[in-house]
């Protein structure tokens, strides 16, 4: 039905984890923060979104999935940043739409720019566990509004689309090392995500995330730092708190099996199966000399760490043209 005249696209997007973390809004509806942030985003390789997104006049009304499950989109969040991606598409004049249509269009026969009028049908995934301390909110909007922006023909700055899903999502609109700027305009306009290092800079950075657990935290980020802003005097003085019991450690391709061994060795784990202990990139683990462990003088905590996540900075999102890749088929119902 919807076959002749619907729009399709698939995106990834990756996670970033903060170096200078973002914690504490000063306007909650814009999400605009009350200190400017610094993250890396890591290598979708490891950790992705993908969000698939049709847009078709014969849908009555917007749909999403997320994970495989049917989801409401009356979300404030999500509603906010439909609005302002249809918003940022209604203020393109006509003719460049057309223009750029045809240049996509020679690109890829499929993909053709939506009116912002049409309704649209989304599913999104994430390959990690999702609303677990492992930033999903981030890879998740950043993901839903850079693929909206392609399908509606939004151009230039877009981390302000997605900041409205989530604040953290607007610096997984970049790759490599990223800064989101606290600005200063009440409309949020100069609060954006900007890259500052791109992920090519440095290949031998590798990052290991430690994940003490993956199960939902009992406050959210959200709510934390809005008591945070509430009721601590810390925060005036301009300290951001940790969120969540994963840490995450930086280290060179060269020192990473000895650092992965130390840990391993310190924070042994359950099983022996070392194939689940240790995910992502492939890495040996050089256990540490008798004379380290004797130095560090503790003793090995087994069942501390979950698991131990190993990646690198990567890439901002990027467009998928693969068939296999859609979550939706053209009609906007889930399968490919
Ligand atoms: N792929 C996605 N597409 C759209 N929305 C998503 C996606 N993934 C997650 N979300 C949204 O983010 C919410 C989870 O965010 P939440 O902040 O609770 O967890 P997290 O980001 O995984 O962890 P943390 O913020 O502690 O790092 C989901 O309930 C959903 O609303
Ligand atoms: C600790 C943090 O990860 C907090 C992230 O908070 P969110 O971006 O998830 O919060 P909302 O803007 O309310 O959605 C620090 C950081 O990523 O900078």
């Amino acid at each position: 039905m919807a076959e002749t005249s619907s729009v399709r696209i698939t995106c990834t997007a990756p996670v970033n984890i903060a170096i200078i973390k973002y914690w504490g809004k000063r306007d909650e509806e814009l999400i605009l923060p009350l200190n400017s942030s610094l993250s890396i985003s890591l290598h979708q390789d490891q950790l992705k979104s993908t969000t698939t997104a049709v847009a078709s006049p014969a849908f009555s009304e917007d749909k999403l999935w997320l994970n495989g499950q049917e989801k409401s989109v009356q979300e404030s969040r999500l509603q906010a940043l439909l609005h302002e991606v249809r918003r940022r598409a209604a203020k393109r004049p006509l003719e460049d739409v057309q223009r750029e249509e045809e240049v996509v269009e020679s690109v890829n026969s499929e993909h053709r720019l939506a009116p912002p009028s049409w309704h649209v049908h989304i599913s999104s995934k994430n390959n990690f566990p999702t609303g677990a301390g492992l930033a999903s909110s981030a890879s998740g909007y950043a993901c839903l509004a850079f693929t909206l922006a392609q399908l509606f023909g939004v151009r230039g700055e877009l981390s302000g689309i997605a900041r409205r899903g989530s604040g953290s999502a607007c610096r997984s609109m970049y790759g490599g090392v990223v800064r989101w700027t606290h600005g200063e305009q009440a409309d949020g306009a100069d609060s954006i995500a900007v890259q500052v290092i791109p992920e090519s800079y440095w290949p031998e950075l590798r990052v290991f995330i430690l994940v003490v657990s993956d199960l939902q935290k009992a406050v959210s980020s959200s709510e934390g730092m809005r008591r945070s802003v509430a009721t601590s005097r810390l925060l005036q003085a301009g300290y951001t708190f940790d969120a969540g019991p994963n840490a995450f450690v930086l280290t060179t391709a060269r020192d990473a099996s000895k650092l992965l061994g130390l840990i391993a060795h310190f924070f042994p784990p359950q099983t022996s199966n070392s194939k689940r202990y240790i995910r992502g990139l492939p890495l040996t683990t050089d256990p540490p000399s008798l004379e380290l462990q004797c130095a560090l003088g503790f003793e090995p905590q087994p069942n501390a760490l979950h698991y131990i996540l190993c990646t690198r900075p990567g890439p901002g999102p990027q467009c998928i043209f693969d068939n296999e890749a859609h979550l939706l088929n053209i009609d906007g119902l889930p399968g490919n």
